[in-house]
């Protein structure tokens, strides 16, 4: 399972306008990472899809009425690269997650490290890994959901588009949809190979006339009109 070393990020996460992400994340719930992983990186992970080893979970999305496509659970330890990501990309969000958390009226507030974070998650029983990877073919789109796996829920999450549009395959654009008292709106998110989304989990705080509005969020993606899209989820709360 280690076949994908980790050969170091195509950007770190420390070379990002972390200001700007912040903005469009209030604004809007996502935010784009350009280009977090090399060409080379995705196709090392995409690779990974068909192998036996490595994995706690297949889900063969039909089955739930999740949509169609299915994705694979990572078991611990992660593949090296994602784990790196995991907890290179936790503090960054961690400051943000605390401040929604108080705009909202939740009372978690996060720790600054991700190992202090999962080990609060494993002490109340959600031990399992969350990180997955998800294939989709012709005719394949994943329903809109939120990934909740318990009580603890941490506000924000990672995907990693590992395959390229308009080459690999069409359609399967990365959907976000909101809801709040001021209407119900989808958003199409712009990804090229190697790009990350990070996003919403469940619900955001968003400033208003009035004040703070709660917006409910979720996402989705639309139907492959063409080929294969491979993806990597990055959660970071674990699941019971
Ligand atoms: O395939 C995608 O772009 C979305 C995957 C997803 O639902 C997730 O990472 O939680
Ligand atoms: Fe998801």
């Amino acid at each position: 399972m280690n076949a994908v070393a980790s050969q170091g990020l195509a950007t770190t996460p420390e070379t990002y306008d972390w200001p700007g992400i912040e903005q469009s994340l209030d604004a809007q719930g996502n935010a784009v990472l350009p280009s977090l992983l090399t060409a080379g990186q995705c196709d090392g992970l995409a690779a990974l899809y068909a192998r036996e080893d490595g994995y706690r979970a297949r889900i063969v999305m039909a089955r739930h009425g999740f949509g169609r496509g299915e994705y694979k659970y990572f078991a611990y330890p992660l593949p090296p690269l994602l784990d790196q990501l995991r907890h290179a990309l936790y503090p960054r969000l961690a400051p943000i997650a605390n401040r929604w958390n108080r705009q909202l009226k939740i009372g978690a507030q996060y720790p600054h490290d991700l190992d202090a974070y999962l080990r609060r998650c494993h002490e109340a029983g959600q031990t399992r890994p969350t990180p997955l990877i998800l294939q989709y073919g012709e005719g394949d789109y994943n329903c809109l959901h939120q990934d909740l796996y318990g009580d603890h829920v941490f506000p924000l999450q990672v995907a990693i588009l590992l395959s390229e549009p308009g080459r690999d395959f069409t359609g399967g654009e990365f959907i976000m949809t909101e809801l709040s008292n001021k209407g119900h709106r989808a958003d199409v998110v712009a990804l090229r190979k190697g790009d990350a989304v990070v996003f919403t989990v469940n619900q955001r705080p968003a400033m208003g006339r009035r004040g703070t509005r709660k917006v409910a969020m979720r996402h989705g993606v639309s139907r492959i009109r063409s080929g294969h899209r491979h993806t990597v989820g990055l959660i970071f709360h674990d699941a019971k």
